[in-house]
């Protein structure tokens, strides 16, 4: 592999005396798409959480683009875009004063230069002509994607996506996907997503990481992920095929 932007060394979390995460090593190159999978209370957003620097392993590093996360937490940030799960707006702000918000405190630049950044970040997600709407006025994808423009406006090497299209139908989903890819097609965007959906999974990863009760069972390319010998790999796998094929029918 080149070298590493994200490099996982040995992580442990736990909280109180319970692990939630063990001995996790994991290196990610640049450009690369891995899905953080798993089961339920695995550890994927505990992991998330620890590689975005919003918590300390116990033991073990996180190294970003050279930075060491926990020694340098807002160099480090200043790498990476956070996608939430929820898209996370405000919701008493308009789309244009969403996306603002963290140009504003991030980067210096005039207001003018301000503005030209925030109409870029929402071009590039297809939210052109939507910037003085309400997020109540946008649909659950719209959502997502000014969640998208918001971390993309600063200019990240690395996007870690919580469950990006959670609660999508599986159109919206598609066009998720879609975006995801074309922002390592046009930028090298090296992207950790956590998700659970298998058939989103399976369009948009190089890699599969599988956590469960903490440790990391699997890593693969989609094509093992699918034949892996692990009977909680292959019920999750199952389950997506069932419901793909209720889909068709
Ligand atoms: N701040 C915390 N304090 C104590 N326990 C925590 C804390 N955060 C997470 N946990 C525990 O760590 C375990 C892993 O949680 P985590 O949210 O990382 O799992 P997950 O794989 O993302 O789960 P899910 O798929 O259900 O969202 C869970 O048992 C959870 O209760």
């Amino acid at each position: 592999m080149s070298e590493a932007i994200v490099s996982i060394e040995n992580v442990t979390k736990r909280f109180d005396a319970r692990a939630v995460l063990e001995d996790i090593s994991l290196k990610i190159a640049p450009g690369e798409m891995v899905a953080i999978m798993g089961s339920s209370g695995g550890g994927k957003t505990t992991l998330l959480r620890c590689i975005s620097g919003l918590i300390i392993p116990t033991k073990g590093q996180v190294i970003v683009d050279g930075i060491d996360v926990n020694a340098e937490p807002e160099e480090a940030r200043r790498r990476m875009g956070m996608v939430f799960q929820s898209a996370a707006l405000f919701d008493f702000m308009t789309v244009e004063a969403n996306v603002l918000f963290g140009i504003k405190r991030q980067l210096k630049l005039s207001k003018t230069e301000q503005m030209k950044v925030a109409a870029e970040a929402l071009a590039r997600v297809g939210l052109e002509g939507n910037e003085h709407k309400m997020p109540a006025e946008l649909s659950g994808g719209m959502r997502k994607r000014v969640g998208i423009a918001r971390a993309l406006a600063l200019s990240p090497k690395v996007m870690l996506y919580d469950e990006p299209t959670t609660g999508l139908d599986p159109i919206t989903t598609y066009t998720i996907d879609a975006l995801m890819l074309q922002l390592r097609k046009e930028f090298g965007m090296t992207s950790l997503i956590v998700s659970h959906d298998v058939s989103s999974v399976f369009r948009t990863a190089d890699r599969v990481a599988f956590l469960h009760g903490g440790r990391l069972v699997f890593v693969g390319t989609p094509a093992e992920f699918a034949e892996a010998d692990d009977e909680n790999i292959q019920e999750l796998v199952q389950k997506s095929r069932a419901e793909k094929m209720s889909l068709d029918n």
